[in-house]
């Protein structure tokens, strides 16, 4: 069912700080700062040439990952994202596997344009995993 791994996110309490290791530590190409307020956060993604990093900085009260941060306040990797051909086809194998489906099971729109949704870290081995659809 899953296909290319689209990225990996970082959760950072200061984004800029966490975007100047990528690019001036670590050489990396890095995008422009995008305030998410559908999701409660802002990114930063790196680009790298098999994959990328998304930096992800709590935006507003009710961010999702204040609490993660809360708990790691090093930050931390948050979540993996992997591309699905059909959503809503995975979404429902899924279900139909015993996963839970974080939210109110719909797919939002995320940080590249295209429709995700996120699956409960308890069913995938103590990992966040998102499915966005390629
Ligand atoms: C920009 C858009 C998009 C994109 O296109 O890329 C994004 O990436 S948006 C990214 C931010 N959005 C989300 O993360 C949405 C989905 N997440 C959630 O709904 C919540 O974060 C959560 C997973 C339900 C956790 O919420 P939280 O408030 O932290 O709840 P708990 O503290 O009760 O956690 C329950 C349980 O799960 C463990 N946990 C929490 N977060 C993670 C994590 N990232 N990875 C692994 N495990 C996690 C947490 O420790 C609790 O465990 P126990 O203490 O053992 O109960
Ligand atoms: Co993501």
């Amino acid at each position: 069912m899953i296909g290319r791994l689209n990225h990996v996110a970082i959760a950072v309490s200061d984004i800029d700080a966490a975007t100047a290791v990528y690019r001036d530590t670590l050489g990396a190409e890095v995008s422009g700062k995008v305030a998410q307020t559908e999701h409660g956060v802002t990114t930063v993604f790196i680009t790298l040439p098999n994959t990328k990093i998304e930096l992800l900085e709590p935006l507003g009260e009710n961010s999702p990952i204040a609490r993660f941060l809360d708990k790691n306040p090093a930050g931390g990797i948050h979540h993996v994202c992997y591309e699905v051909e059909d959503i809503l086809a995975a979404r429902d194998q899924l279900v139909a596997r015993g996963a839970r489906v974080l939210g109110d099971g719909e797919p939002k729109i995320g940080a590249h344009g295209k429709p995700v949704l996120f699956l409960h870290p308890k069913d995938f081995l103590g990992t966040l995993t998102e499915l966005e659809q390629a």
